[in-house]
């Protein structure tokens, strides 16, 4: 079942996170419903701005949304929330609970994704048992407000090269600039801005589903690997 899951962030595929703040006056609910239209199958619920109990409800109602898809659901930094709800997983970063007590919390069967932004957090995240780990941000970014300076290609490189496991590519990255991280060997590519922003949200899920699937056909099959 986890296995399953987690095929999907091995795989060329689009990850998508939540910004109501950036949604054009959208609800993440409305956003969500767009999002999951346009055939996305991960998503991952980030909130900093509301109450915990305006959190749960809202991830009440992802988690059934995404079941109905078919689509794995992520909760960004609230744990407790993810297991209220039956999340499939949860992200940490560097800076939030230690992914140790965050697996003791939650058990094996929960995906736990964790941030990392140098060589040494990736072979700790190895270390500790994360499912898979976050790499960038790539590009500078406005989204998150106590971001760190980019890691640019040097990490996204040696990820590619180092990484036993699944990595999710963010920062920065658009729909005219998915192909330059493609070109250095990302396959999940994470996206928050350039998807809840976009006025015709399931077009624009569409398109990158689109450049991600044509982009695999055309180098797997090259590569011989399919
Ligand atoms: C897929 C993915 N990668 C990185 C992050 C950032 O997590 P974190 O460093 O904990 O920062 P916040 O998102 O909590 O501000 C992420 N959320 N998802
Ligand atoms: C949550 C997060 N973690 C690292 S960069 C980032 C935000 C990425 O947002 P965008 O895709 O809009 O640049
Ligand atoms: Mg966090």
């Amino acid at each position: 079942m986890k296995a399953e899951k987690l095929r999907l962030l091995k795989e060329y595929n689009l990850y998508c996170i939540t910004a109501e703040n950036l949604s054009r006056g959208r609800s993440n609910i409305e956003v969500v419903e767009k999002m999951l239209k346009s055939g996305v199958k991960i998503i991952q619920y980030r909130e900093k701005k509301k109450t915990l109990r305006e959190k749960l409800l809202e991830c009440e109602k992802i988690r059934q949304m995404t079941l109905d898809y078919g689509c794995i659901f992520i909760i960004n930094d609230n744990i407790e929330i993810a297991k209220m709800v039956l999340a499939d997983g949860v992200h940490i970063g560097q800076d939030d609970y230690p992914l140790e007590r965050v697996r003791d919390f939650l058990g094996e069967e929960y995906i736990i994704g964790l941030s990392t932004h140098s060589r040494e957090q990736l072979y700790d995240a190895h270390k500790i048992g994360a499912d898979y780990i976050g790499v960038g941000p790539i590009f500078k970014t406005f989204t998150k407000e106590d971001v760190c300076d980019p890691v640019g290609f040097e990490y996204l490189d040696i990820a590619v090269k180092e990484s036993k496991l699944p990595f999710v590519t963010i920062g920065g990255i658009k729909e005219n600039n998915v192909e330059n991280v493609l070109k250095r060997g990302a396959k999940c590519i994470a996206m928050v801005s350039e998807i809840v922003g976009a006025e015709d949200i399931e077009g624009k899920g569409r398109a990158i589903l689109d450049k991600l699937n044509n982009w695999r056909d055309k180098n797997e099959n090259s590569n011989g690997l399919c």
